[in-house]
């Protein structure tokens, strides 16, 4: 079977520059493609990368797209290599809703997000975090992720003692290093953890510490999550199938935080999370509404505990997305 192919590279502007310990991320970059099969049904994908999570970089999937054109063969979509996994994903999605014939035009694109999933909200690194949750819990929200290891370590954690102290009952919150923590401060950390969660006065659960070291740093977060009751899960580190493999392999059973939009084929993440039985916690790569429906699709079918995704319910750029979707096609 062979697909018409088309693409489109984008820029997008996020409302609020994403700053973590990698550094500021104020444009979201990527490419929709659309596959068109003999009959005429039509399927979106996104090729969002995140180079410094370890995917290829966008030159290197405008030069796959490039080479491609103006068709792709079905076989060639599931050969797509190993570090292309951005492509695998937006390439596989898209032929997804063609046989689903899910998406025939935009709108079926912009349905509403599935209910059935909770949302986990961000929160803005640094004190403005204090004021921030509130408008995220007016909108439904109940788990919050803030950023750490942008500020020192003594910063933020007498930003955390207020933080927990002024968030609602029964609300998590999940803490986000992005790996920029040393051992010394994720144990101290991981102890403030301990003793908050162990403090039953108090209404907030802190539910994991996410990438608290860097990748690098594996045996040490194996020992981390030894030492603690606190829950710590892996980001950088099972950015791709073959990292959430191998550490899976190499031991690790905290949390996986699984970015669908850049951990590779689908598919074979299907087969992974079908075999084993993984405590996910799937993740948005902050992309468009095309990418994003993909990535929700599959973190309903593989969610196998009730832990909140990664996708804010609001979108992170300015602009509607149907109308930005009409004037990029
Ligand atoms: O996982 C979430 O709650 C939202 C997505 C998110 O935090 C991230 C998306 C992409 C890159 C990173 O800046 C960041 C992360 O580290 O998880
Ligand atoms: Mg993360």
């Amino acid at each position: 079977m062979h697909y018409k192919f088309e693409f489109r590279p984008y820029q997008r502007k996020f409302v609020r520059a994403v700053v973590t310990s990698h550094g500021m991320w104020e444009i979201r970059e990527g490419i929709i493609l659309c596959l068109t099969d003999e009959s005429g049904k039509v399927g979106w994908g996104e090729i969002a990368p995140i180079t410094w999570f370890g995917s290829e970089t966008l030159e290197q999937a405008l030069n796959f797209c490039r080479q491609l054109l103006p068709e792709i063969r079905e076989e060639t979509i599931f050969s797509i290599p190993d570090d292309l996994p951005a492509c695998q994903f937006g390439f596989e999605s898209a032929l997804q809703g063609v046989r689903e014939s899910r998406s025939e035009d935009f709108e079926l694109l912009i349905s509403p997000p599935p209910a059935s999933v909770t949302y986990s909200g961000l929160l803005p690194a640094g004190e403005t975090a204090l004021e921030a949750w509130q408008r995220l819990w007016q909108q439904g929200y109940s788990t919050f992720k803030w950023k750490i290891a942008v500020y020192p370590t003594s910063v933020e954690l007498k930003i955390l003692e207020s933080l927990v102290q002024s968030l609602p009952a029964s609300t998590k919150l999940r803490l986000d290093a992005n790996g920029g923590l040393n051992f010394e401060e994720a144990n101290l950390w991981l102890t403030t953890c301990d003793k908050l969660n162990a403090n039953s006065e108090l209404p907030v659960e802190i539910e994991f510490i996410e990438q608290p070291l860097a990748v690098d740093q594996f045996s040490a977060m194996l020992e981390l999550s030894r030492r603690y009751q606190s829950a710590i899960a892996l980001d950088e580190s099972t950015a791709t199938l073959k990292q959430l493999e191998y550490y899976y392999n190499q031991g690790w059973r905290g949390i996986f935080v699984i970015k669908p939009g850049i951990v590779g084929s689908p598919s074979r993440l299907c087969q992974f999370c079908q075999h084993h039985k993984i405590d996910a916690v799937f993740s948005s790569v902050f992309e468009t509404i095309v990418g994003r429906k993909a990535a929700l699709q599959l973190a309903t079918e593989l969610s196998q505990y009730n832990r909140a995704v990664g996708f804010g319910i609001n979108h992170y750029f300015a602009e509607d997305d149907a109308v930005w979707l009409e004037n990029l096609w």
